[in-house]
């Protein structure tokens, strides 16, 4: 693997800097070490490199991490003879080999305490291991531009009360008793009286401002009053009264799924967590407001006999915009087909914290002159959606996010990544008290391993039953029911961390969220948006924390342009909690005794730490699959990122062995495959073959699978 070791030197008392400058002269091992690599280098055993001219990609220097030395070359008195060179895709993957005069300023920016290669004895068994440094050859940090924004503010409430609605007494307490609501928040107060007045609207108002209830209020009131009074069942079978889709992929509306008050009126949730047969059943017994997703509807639309839209007269598309995003659009055309074959006149509702072109489109091709209803200083509250898409877009690239949120960045180079989100967690739920946090990573098969990585390194003992940390999964893997029940059990923990992927993004209100950490960044702005809309819901306070590498920086004015504002986290103040867990002390001769200055101090327990993790991978075969499946899928993800993020975000410009690293294992990886499952569709399989090929020269297999397997 591409990876420098480090010894960590405990007698020295010079404490290093993250990616000093300062020069330092070489030693005589690693001069030795870099005359070996470069006659490697010029003896061809790097052909395998793109050049120049192929690498479209950005090419700014914190995108060119520096070529590290080779463990393998280095003599130590455990190693002591070299090794072959492996066959190492974190060469290829780098976008420029440097020169020369580069590499040796690499090397040189080790500092005393870090210059010397061997082992260490780290961790609570204390048993000898090597380990690859942590803190030499990363790109530098360069200094965080932020742009000037203005970011756009919304109330959340007003101070009018439910009760000066017209609405049902009812319904005005039962509300009540769901949110203890005692003010009506502005979406609400301009959204009910428009859909009380039996208009069609498009609603944009920030995230956790109660748009559930600003449309489940007027739907119930409008069902309850239906004269003679609306039957859930006859001998025709079910006849939904409103059809509410949503992208969320687990329940979570309180106030829709119960309208006990009004006991002939029976929602009826459809996700897929059951059997089809069962669902038919429901749906036989008869739902009066179907609340489910686009592909099940269309599912039971062509499966289900008992299934008819005679009656419907509400249509509702919660996070319309995710819908059409996620390539639903044709769910939705057979949707709206089936809908408008058939029924009375239809009330159409859409809503999303983040209007876009496709929610405007939507609006356009699904809607009688709907009401406009965009919340918020800088709009216009309520307008009648002019026809023209055009004159929505202008306002839709702009994303409101809500008043109390504090939003930051990290930036953090590759091979930091997972040791700097495990002291930031340790920080928050062990060191602090009372935190709640939604970890954002890009893959299940992620998620899958972190949790097997973190409640083996940092949950810590059991106490009354109770480990010290509490972790949860949620993704797309687990099945339905798992994933009820996760979201019930995280939503009353007092704390917890939550890993998870995007099927948390949107439409989950758990309460008492603190902090939302995006240890991969999101695809677009908008899930952005989506994602730190888990906390500081309703008025309350939250904070997120968005990790980036250096080569990723320009995400932040790509956030801007969207009135998006981050500030910035130091990566060092992160890795400094790991002086407060003396689980990461290193141990030996110096037990009991500081080992050096603060810094060299947090680097140590940071290595430390980071072989914890790597041990545990090590472990057995199992681990080592898992690890390389979570980096395959995060490799696999880093490839779909939209073309207009291509600029930031391109897998030419990933350092494979950093990378590797970021999953705990020690060597680049071998037989490292793309997948039969990798099936994002032409374009993407597209991307990563010429990846592939430019990389390795392979041939790439027809139907796009293309096998990384060194070469
Ligand atoms: N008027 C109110 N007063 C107090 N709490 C309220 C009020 N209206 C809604 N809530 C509560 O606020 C929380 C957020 O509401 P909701 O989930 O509807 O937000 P949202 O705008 O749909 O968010 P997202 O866009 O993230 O899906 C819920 O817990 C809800 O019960």
């Amino acid at each position: 693997m591409a990876e420098d070791t480090l010894m960590l030197n405990l007698s020295s008392d010079t404490a290093p800097a993250c990616h000093s400058k300062s020069y330092q002269r070489p030693t005589s091992q690693e001069k030795w070490a870099l005359k070996k690599a470069q006659k490697r280098k010029y003896s061809g055993i790097q052909k395998g490199l793109p050049n120049k001219q192929q690498f479209n990609g950005p090419k700014t220097k914190d995108q060119q991490p520096p070529e590290d030395m080779e463990e393998e070359d280095v003599p130590t008195h455990k190693n002591p003879v070299r090794k072959p060179a492996p066959k190492d895709a974190a060469k290829a993957l780098s976008p420029e080999t440097p020169k020369p005069a580069q590499r040796f300023k690499a090397q040189t920016k080790m500092t005393q305490k870090s210059k010397h290669v061997g082992e260490h004895k780290g961790g609570e068994d204390g048993v000898f291991i090597k380990t690859s440094s942590l803190f030499r050859n990363n790109p530098d940090i360069p200094d965080v531009h932020r742009p000037a924004v203005t970011q756009l503010k919304e109330k959340v409430f007003t101070s009018d009360s439910f009760a000066e609605l017209d609405l049902h007494p009812h319904l005005i307490n039962r509300h009540s008793l769901y949110t203890n609501a005692v003010f009506l928040g502005s979406v609400q107060k301009e959204t009910i009286p428009v859909l009380l007045s039996g208009q069609d609207a498009v609603v944009r108002s920030q995230t956790g401002s109660g748009k559930t209830l600003a449309y489940g209020i007027p739907l119930v009131q409008s069902l309850q009053a239906v004269e003679p009074k609306i039957k859930h069942w006859d001998v025709m079978g079910s006849f939904p009264l409103a059809v509410c889709l949503l992208y969320c992929t687990v329940p979570s509306f309180p106030s829709l799924s119960s309208c006990q008050p009004f006991t002939w009126i029976v929602p009826g949730v459809l996700m897929g967590g059951e059997k089809r047969k069962a669902e038919k059943a429901r749906l036989r017994k008869g739902i009066n407001i179907l609340i489910t997703t686009p592909g099940r509807l269309v599912d039971h639309i062509k499966n289900t006999l008992s299934i008819a839209f005679s009656a419907v007269r509400w249509l509702i598309l919660d996070e319309a915009d995710r819908i059409l995003d996620l390539g639903f659009e044709k769910d939705l055309t057979v949707i709206l087909n089936s809908l408008n074959a058939t029924g009375p006149p239809r009330q159409n509702v859409l809503l999303s914290a983040t209007l876009t072109d496709g929610l405007s489109r939507l609006a356009v091709i699904s809607m009688k002159e709907p009401v406009s209803i965009q919340v918020g200083e800088n709009s216009e509250g309520i307008n009648n959606l002019t026809p023209d898409p055009t004159t929505v877009r202008g306002k839709s690239d702009r994303f409101a996010v809500p008043e109390r949120l504090q939003q930051h960045m990290v930036v953090v180079p590759s091979k930091l990544r997972l040791v700097c989100l495990a002291a930031f967690i340790l920080s928050k739920c062990k060191f602090e008290k009372g935190h709640k946090i939604i970890v954002f990573v890009s893959s299940c098969e992620a998620v899958e391993f972190l949790l097997i990585l973190f409640n083996a390194v940092l949950s810590g003992p059991k106490a009354k039953q109770q480990p010290l940390l509490s972790f949860f999964r949620l993704h797309g893997n687990m099945k339905q029911e798992e994933r009820t029940e996760v979201f019930q059990e995280f939503s009353l923990c007092k704390t917890g961390i939550l890993l998870c992927t995007d099927v948390a993004a949107r439409g989950l209100d758990m309460p008492q969220v603190t902090w939302i950490v995006q240890y991969n960044p999101p695809t677009t702005p908008a899930e952005y948006v989506h994602r730190v809309g888990r906390t500081a819901r309703i008025g309350a306070k939250g904070s997120s924390l968005l990790f980036l590498t250096p080569a990723e920086m320009s995400y932040v004015t790509s956030l801007a342009n969207h009135n998006i504002s981050l500030s910035e986290m130091k990566m060092e103040m992160i890795l400094s909690t790991l002086m407060l867990d003396d689980r990461f002390k290193v141990r030996g001769k110096y037990d009991g005794k500081s080992s050096g200055a603060p810094e060299q101090e947090v680097q140590e327990r940071a290595t430390v730490l980071q072989t914890e993790f790597e041990n545990v991978v090590h472990n057995d075969n199992n681990s080592v699959q898992a690890a390389k499946r979570a980096l395959q899928s995060f490799l696999r993800a880093y490839t779909a990122y939209p073309s207009n993020m291509k600029h930031i975000f391109h897998i030419k410009a990933l350092h494979l062995g950093h990378a590797a690293k970021s999953f705990g294992l020690r060597d680049a990886p071998q037989g490292l495959s793309l997948g039969p499952s990798f099936d994002r569709g032409e374009q993407a399989v597209a991307r990563v073959v010429d990846v592939l090929d430019d990389l390795y020269g392979l041939p790439v297999a027809s139907g796009g699978v293309g096998v990384l397997e060194g070469r």
